[in-house]
């Protein structure tokens, strides 16, 4: 059993999600109390290739340890080889690999969910992974199925279980689905009562209400939140708390929450890939917009974030949307 599931442990996942979920977003995570964290996924394929790009998607602390790091493709022996390589050079904890993403560009190379249409494959490229690294531990990531008529996460479960890997985290949804609409959390439990491997759920989490539901109403090992925290990474210190004491603390402040932004921008632009590629922060705008979503009127600042160039116009926004915010609150 992976030592963050033993002696009754619940672990809390950072879900990846690409674009979002870097290196420097983790360690605030971590901070936080996420348990286990898995990189944005990665193409077998360009790694291979020795893309410096994705290398430095996968990068990872010692301090943000346990640590996976994803990988998507179809063919088991390209899979095979990345994840071989990646433990020569970065011994992460676990490999994980995605049979879950929708997106078309990943489905039309045959990989991510479009693997759920052929168990038969995806299980090939699992105990291909599986063997390729037996020192280290192989995870997997799926959603229900392709779509309603095809929910396939039992026997998926149950090749991978087969297959050697080690955990199964599920996104209760299916490829159709995208993000929208409930998560089958039905279909999740059923799994989670028939695998002898932890199964993480995931799906539409968003307070520690939400997670002692779920603890009650299934055998899941563990749970992973995805968009929730992209918003408000303190989701992990809220959940730890109330699952320790029974009450929600105080959220962080407008001030301090601008204060994590604008450091968390600082150090992401120092790190080597982005400092080379980047010389402003316009790629960055989706990463403001997420960050700020779950603030007290930060609808009226998205306009100025679409607008951020510098480090400077950052802290203006902040500054100004600090201001906005007091003086409504004095004159309530
Ligand atoms: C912007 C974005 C990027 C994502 N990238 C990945 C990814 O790289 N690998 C993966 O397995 N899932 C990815 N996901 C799916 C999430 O890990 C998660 O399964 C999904 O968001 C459902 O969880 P939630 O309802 O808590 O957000 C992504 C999701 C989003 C919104």
């Amino acid at each position: 059993m992976l030592p963050w599931f033993q002696d009754g442990k619940f672990p809390l996942y950072l879900a990846p999600m690409a674009r979002f979920t870097d290196i420097i977003f983790r360690e605030f995570c971590k901070e936080q109390g996420a348990d286990v964290m898995v990189t944005e996924f990665v193409q077998a394929d360009a790694l291979t290739r020795d893309d410096p790009k994705l290398w430095e998607t996968v990068d990872f602390t010692v301090a943000q340890r346990p640590m996976g790091v994803q990988i998507f493709g179809s063919n088991p022996d390209s899979m095979a080889a990345a994840a071989r390589m990646l433990v020569d050079r970065l011994q992460p904890d676990f490999i994980d690999i995605n049979f879950g993403c929708p997106a078309d560009r990943v489905i039309c190379m045959d990989a991510g969910s479009s693997m759920l249409r052929n168990p038969k494959k995806l299980g090939m490229v699992t105990g291909a992974v599986v063997r390729a690294v037996p020192d280290t531990p192989v995870t997997v990531k799926i959603r229900t199925g392709w779509d309603d008529d095809s929910i396939v996460a039992k026997e998926v479960g149950h090749i991978v279980e087969c297959e050697g890997a080690q955990a199964l985290a599920i996104h209760g949804r299916t490829k159709v689905q995208g993000y929208r609409g409930d998560a089958n959390w039905p279909v999740i439990a059923e799994v989670a009562e028939e695998l002898t491997i932890p199964v993480v759920g995931n799906g539409n989490i968003s307070s520690a209400e939400d997670v002692i539901r779920i603890q009650q109403q299934t055998n899941c090992s563990g749970l992973m939140i995805g968009r929730a925290a992209l918003g408000y990474p303190w989701i992990f210190r809220d959940i730890k708390h109330y699952l320790k004491y029974g009450v929600v603390p105080e959220p962080p402040s407008i001030a301090e929450r601008w204060e994590t932004i604008i450091d968390y921008t600082r150090k992401i632009m120092a790190r080597p890939y982005r400092e080379q590629r980047h010389s402003d922060l316009r790629w960055m705008r989706p990463k403001f917009i997420a960050l700020t979503k779950g603030m007290e009127g930060s609808r009226r600042i998205r306009g100025s974030l679409g607008q951020v160039n510098q480090i400077e116009d950052l802290e203006r926004v902040a500054q100004l949307h600090i201001a906005r915010l007091a003086q409504s609150e004095s004159s309530r």
